[in-house]
């Protein structure tokens, strides 16, 4: 990408919408974890960048629940949402809908309630602090089970959890139909929350069809196995059903052997809605930026183009439409300001 398209990502205000809050760790707060909590995951930067090199999507899941076991009180909690979230303002993110997987995170050490009131805390320290707007979404880890899926409900219907906008999955789709969690999504969309599951990263498009018609899925998580079905990206177009694609982890997963083997511009072609957003940026040595610029490059798009991006994650985001409207007017204002200027 060229120097001045880089200049025009990183100032560019945006919003993430499929970012998950352990798999944001940086090394730095990492390092700080894994200093209170020594043993597992290393905390030398060189050392961490080997140990987040991953052979597959299964080994990959293995080492994200060896981080997870790093957030384990109630201050880890707060620390690492709340310097999640410095990194995001970093790069000019002012609106994330960060993937919380609670049933990972609550123990009997960690009760819900103590687990709610650190996020919570992060939450609000955020938009105070830092200016970074930050909604959740809670995942159920699908290889636990409706066990899981029962226990995540529970959490977030049984509490009150400002900030909370929807109901996902996480984790393996291999023998795991997004089916399996009809009752929980039923719940939970009756209490209003919306429907955000992975499917179509590492299985094939029926899993994303599973989602829209057995969860009444709104956007789907990653869901690039669209681009082998045609009737299925009509579908996304025509519902105006937003993909939340990750190019990058999508390479380190190797699910998709390498970038000009993504599937984004074929998705992009089809008129179906995508934003664009980093997955578990550190461990896949990626940002937000870096994520733009590979797109522009996937799409050959110039700054207009990487603005219509930026929009588009806006237009796709559980919140309100006020807030949308402010934030659009953020980046009109960034481009017609970046062309008065150069
Ligand atoms: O790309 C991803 N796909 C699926 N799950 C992911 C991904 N990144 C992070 N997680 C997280 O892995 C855990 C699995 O039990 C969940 O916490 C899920 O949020």
């Amino acid at each position: 990408m060229n120097p001045s398209l880089a200049s025009f990502v990183a100032g560019l205000p945006k919003a993430e919408l499929h970012v998950h809050q352990v798999g944001s760790a940086s090394p730095r707060i990492v390092a700080q974890l894994a200093e209170r909590h020594p043993g597992v995951v290393p905390s030398d930067p060189e050392a961490l960048a080997a140990y987040f090199r991953f052979d597959d999507f299964a080994h990959f899941i293995s080492i994200y629940l060896d981080v997870v076991k790093l957030v384990e009180t109630a201050e880890d909690v707060r620390l690492l949402t709340y310097e999640v979230a410095r990194d995001m303002a970093a790069q000019q993110i002012r609106y994330a809908e960060l993937t919380v997987t609670p049933y990972l995170s609550v123990t009997p050490e960690l009760p819900a309630e103590a687990f709610l009131e650190a996020i919570e805390d992060a939450r609000t320290g955020a938009e105070r602090d830092l200016g970074v707007k930050l909604r959740w979404i809670f995942d159920i880890p699908a290889d636990f089970g409706v066990p899981a899926a029962e226990m995540t409900a529970s959490i977030a219907l049984d509490h009150h959890v400002p900030g909370l906008v929807g109901l996902g999955i996480g984790g393996s789709e291999d023998g795991f139909p997004r089916s399996m969690f009809v009752e929980q999504f039923d719940r939970a969309r009756a209490y209003g929350l919306h429907s955000v599951p992975h499917a179509g990263e590492t299985t094939g498009p029926a899993t994303i069809w599973d989602a829209i018609e057995n969860l009444g899925a709104e956007r789907i998580e990653h869901g690039i196995a669209a681009a082998q079905d045609p009737d299925l990206m009509r579908y996304l177009a025509e519902n105006d059903i937003t993909l939340d694609v990750c190019p990058t982890s999508n390479v380190a997963l190797k699910v998709v052997p390498d970038l000009e083997h993504h599937p984004l511009p074929t998705l992009v072609a089809a008129g179906v809605p995508v934003s664009i957003n980093t997955d578990d940026p550190p461990m896949f040595g990626t940002d937000l930026n870096r994520e733009y610029a590979v797109a522009a490059d996937l799409l050959g798009l110039d700054q207009a183009g990487v603005a219509r991006l930026a929009r588009a994650a806006v237009d796709g985001a559980f919140v309100d439409d006020v807030y949308k409207t402010e934030l659009r007017g953020e980046i009109d204002a960034y481009v017609a300001e970046w062309n008065a200027t150069t």
